[in-house]
């Protein structure tokens, strides 16, 4: 019979030399990963099956068999499943299937890298078999009754693949284990692996012809009966996880549509740990029949860091997967378990707000991310938000609700004010109204906040406001306007003093700012740049300015600022008096202090003019 042999993909043969050489401390799981291969098999086969029926081997049951030769040192694992043709045999244990395979091996060897065991939550597939398999043969025979193959190789290089008559539907794996390998060829070894890692394959896996697990579906059993336990183990089983959820959520519902769904949140967020974009890790079942694996429709994007199932038997059994992702149904599901969900981790943070904090530390970023992409969730995730503030301890954000608590009766509006650091946001011009007036601002120390907090744009029917704007409605009354007016009390200038300071400063500056103007807010500083646009902030300003360097494009044109000054500072006094002695040295101070202020803000300035600058002025002082 014709043999034909094939070299393996290049980034294949990376992977294989990654799995062969430095995954070993982590053997085991070859047999999860052919075990799940397998109930992957048997899933497809029985999801295709509801539909077709000229299907071959249709009467055979749907299993994992497998059975160990300490002699011969093989292990083999069977199972009824879809099978592969030879040209998938080719292609599926030939490539790497996974999409962005370049991708997977540098995070993969990154992973190797940081820490081993963590790897075991990605799956390394097919062929993790060569981590105790010195050969390994494969055969496979379709469900659409074409002639089976046998596909074999040693890992090294190159593969074969035969004809081989006879051959059941579904898949045998061969592994003739390596000599420091062998007790893979031993039955307590094989059994104490399923029941660590494989416990809940939805098929029955026969060891040496005995069931081995127990073929429940765990979240379709009444919550009071389920232990702790079998939570844990059904958590680590989905989840490929070492260690317990930090949340967990498991819930049914009849009306208005048929729901069982059990969600965990994991301890680790495996995107900032540097391993990319994770998965979604909710599977879809309709009465227990799998029907979307780690499916992208039941729950939105920015969900992809839960790991669980959902089951409606609403759902049609024979739907194609393509067909999932615009059925109106299965909208209606995920709009249903989103708010469940939001709503249970609003009743957590409430029961343990410690607890939740370290949840919003570990994954607040996605619900952020939820704000700014998905409108429609846009009310719940508001109560899940979390900020530090004037009033909160450092370290332990608060949420907006909170705040509104905390509001003072007069107060209309919620505060914020983007910074680098507590202690910068603390040092700068924006808060100093706000502590005079003893009124809570929160800090938005992350680049994407007052993206987050612009879309949310209102909590609690109050308007969120960005500090650095224009027109900030916090000084109000007469009162505070006159205090923070020009006194002819002799310290300050009058005002003819300062509407000419004005006047020259916005002729020196007028290439930059749309204006000069006296400020209402400033106590101590100088002077602050505020956004008369209202829309932007600075710090939105800066992260667009930055992205489109990052892409290449040209800098968008710079929105122009106002600069605020405070007619009772000592600098802005002297100012007027410096102008009179020496126009010249005046205005290189006012340059100077419109780009203190620009920086203040967390803005752009010129680098070069301003070193340049701030020499020329040094010169005079030391003169
Ligand atoms: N027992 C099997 N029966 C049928 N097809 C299989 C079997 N094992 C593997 N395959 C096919 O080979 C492909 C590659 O398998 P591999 O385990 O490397 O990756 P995967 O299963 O797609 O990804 P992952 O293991 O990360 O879930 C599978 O997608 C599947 O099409």
């Amino acid at each position: 019979m014709e043999t034909t042999t094939h070299e393996f993909q290049a980034e294949t043969k990376k992977l294989l030399n990654i799995v062969i050489n430095s995954l070993y401390t982590e053997r085991d799981i070859f047999v999860r990963e052919l075990i799940s291969n397998a109930a992957d098999a048997l899933e497809k086969f029985r999801h295709e099956s509801i539909t077709k029926t000229d299907v071959f081997d249709g009467h055979v049951p749907l299993e994992i068999t497998i059975d160990v030769d300490e002699k011969k040192q093989t292990l083999t694992i069977t199972d009824t499943g879809i099978g592969m043709t030879r040209d998938e045999l080719e292609h599926n244990l030939g490539t790497i299937a996974h999409s962005g395979s370049n991708t997977f091996l540098s995070e993969l060897v990154e992973a190797a890298r940081k820490d081993i065991s963590l790897i075991g939550q990605f799956g390394v597939g097919f062929y993790s078999a060569f981590m105790a398999g010195k050969e390994v043969r494969v055969q496979s025979r379709s469900w659409d009754g074409s002639e089976g193959h046998e596909w074999v190789s040693d890992g090294s290089g190159s593969f074969t693949i035969t004809e081989m008559k006879g051959l059941h539907r579904g898949t045998k794996i061969i592994i003739a284990l390596k000599d420091d390998a062998k007790e893979y060829a031993q039955k307590w070894k094989i059994e104490s692996i399923i029941k660590q890692y494989s416990a809940f394959v939805s098929f029955p896996i026969k060891l040496e012809g005995e069931v081995v697990n127990t073929v429940q579906a765990l979240w379709t059993r009444n919550r009071s009966e389920i232990t702790e336990e079998e939570y844990t183990d059904f958590y680590k089983f989905i989840g490929n996880a070492t260690t317990e959820a930090m949340y967990r959520l498991h819930f049914s519902a009849d009306a208005p549509l048929a729901i069982n769904a059990l969600l965990f949140v994991p301890q680790e967020n495996f995107e900032v740990l540097g391993f990319g974009r994770v998965e979604p890790g909710v599977n879809l079942y309709c009465q227990r029949i799998l029907i979307d694996q780690h499916s992208e429709n039941i729950l939105p994007e920015w969900l992809r860091f839960l790991k669980g199932v959902v089951d409606s038997e609403d759902l049609p059994l024979n739907i194609s997967r393509q067909a999932l992702q615009d059925n109106a149904l299965v909208a209606k599901l995920r709009k249903v378990i989103t708010k469940r969900f939001l709503k249970y981790l609003d009743e957590e943070a409430k029961k343990d707000e410690e607890k939740y904090r370290k949840f919003w530390s570990t994954f607040g970023l996605y619900l952020k991310e939820g704000v700014t992409s998905d409108y429609e969730y846009q009310k719940e995730l508001g109560k899940l938000l979390r900020f530090e503030s004037s009033k909160s301890e450092d370290g332990k954000p608060v949420g907006l609700a909170d705040y509104v608590l905390r509001m003072n009766p007069d107060q209309e509006e919620i505060y914020y004010i983007n910074g680098p650091s507590r202690a910068a946001i603390e040092a700068g011009p924006y808060v100093e109204m706000f502590r005079k007036k003893d009124i809570e601002i929160l800090y938005t120390l992350e680049p994407i906040d007052d993206f987050v907090l612009s879309h949310l744009a209102e909590f609690d029917g109050k308007k969120l406001v960005s500090a650095d704007r224009a027109d900030l409605s916090l000084v109000k009354d007469e009162e505070d306007a006159r205090e923070n007016e020009v006194g002819d009390d002799g310290d300050s200038l009058d005002k003819e003093g300062i509407d000419a300071l004005l006047q020259w400063m916005k002729e020196e500056l007028d290439a930059v700012v749309t204006d000069v103007v006296v400020s209402k807010r400033l106590v101590d500083a100088p002077a602050m740049i505020v956004n008369p646009d209202g829309f932007m902030t600075s710090s939105m300003e800066r992260i667009l300015a930055a992205s489109r360097k990052d892409q290449g494009l040209m800098a968008g044109e710079k929105s122009k600022k106002t600069l605020e000054i405070n007619p009772k500072n000592p600098l802005i006094i002297k100012l007027a008096g410096l102008r009179e002695k020496d126009e010249k040295l005046a205005a290189e101070v006012v340059k100077q202090i419109h780009d203190n202020a620009m920086i203040q803000a967390g803005l752009v300035v010129d680098p070069l003019e301003m070193v340049e600058r701030n020499y020329r002025i040094l010169n005079r002082v030391v003169d």
